[in-house]
């Protein structure tokens, strides 16, 4: 496969609304060129025997606004590390990174915790939603984190269950919902803090191909609108069409 390949067209949505919303994370009223994240000479090594194994050896890594980004690659190459130093939930050993131009690699604990409840949504393979919350409770929690009001922060959260495709299911509880709703519900819980940045484990693996379709038909839509930068790992074959670049790992780096 290529690297950074880059699919001339996209699929666009079927049943799917496409939502037409300001782009709020972009310094213009279109989409403006520029990174929203930035890695520079990323590299990790982890302990294993007491042997130190190399897994990211001096990576270069860049999303610009409205991009989605697919980190590819087999089993053990490093794709889920990269995407943990990227959302700042690791350390890497070496390089720099930034966040729309700001430098993050070097906070202190709460400050990066504070730049992930700010300005990254995150997407899970298995949804991470809370059981005994309806799907409207669990789209507004980051917001009710960041200290908004319950009723504003669930005005929001319906907002974006009906972009979603989800009004109806507002009030239902996650173990009713399809892996697919579910999964949609993920998305827009990701997406309610209007992040500059969203990060996809796998997002389509507990997914038919007609849910994961569905979904990752949703994040393209919504990338674009909200001028988000989108970065998904996946080993699903299915979805690449939906990126706008494919990085292959290997060998702790790009092929
Ligand atoms: N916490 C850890 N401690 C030691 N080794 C680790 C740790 N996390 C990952 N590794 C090793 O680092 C390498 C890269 O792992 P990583 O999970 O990033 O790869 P991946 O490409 O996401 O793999 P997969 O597609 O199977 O999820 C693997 O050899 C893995 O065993």
């Amino acid at each position: 496969m290529n690297t950074n390949s880059r699919p001339t067209s996209h699929p666009t949505s079927g049943d799917i609304n496409a939502f037409a919303i300001t782009p709020r994370n972009a310094p213009s009223d279109s989409v403006a060129p520029g990174a929203v994240l930035r890695a520079e000479g990323i590299t990790k090594s982890y302990v294993i025997g007491g042997t130190a194994r190399k897994v990211l050896d001096g990576l270069d890594f860049r999303v610009d606004y409205g991009e989605s980004v697919f980190l590819a690659g087999p089993s053990g190459s490093g794709k889920t590390t990269l995407l943990s130093i990227l959302g700042l939930l690791l350390t890497a050993d070496s390089g720099e990174l930034f966040l729309r131009e700001r430098r993050v690699d070097a906070l202190s604990a709460e400050e990066r915790s504070q730049v992930r409840r700010d300005s990254i949504g995150f997407v899970f393979q298995r949804f991470q939603l809370i059981a005994a919350l309806s799907a409207r409770d669990n789209v507004a929690i980051p917001l009710t984190l960041h200290g908004h009001p319950l009723h504003q922060a669930r005005g929001k959260a319906e907002e974006l269950l009906e972009r979603v495709g989800l009004r109806d299911h507002r009030l239902a509880l996650p173990g009713s919902m399809s892996p697919g709703q579910c999964q949609r519900v993920a998305l827009a819980r990701a997406l309610i803090t209007e992040p500059a940045l969203i990060l996809a484990d796998e997002p389509t693996a507990a997914l038919d191909g007609v849910a994961g379709r569905a979904v990752m038909e949703l994040m393209r839509e919504l990338t674009t609108n909200f001028a988000t930068a989108t970065v998904v790992v996946t080993h699903d074959p299915r979805i690449f069409p939906f990126a706008d670049r494919i990085c292959e790992m290997e060998n702790g780096g790009f092929k």
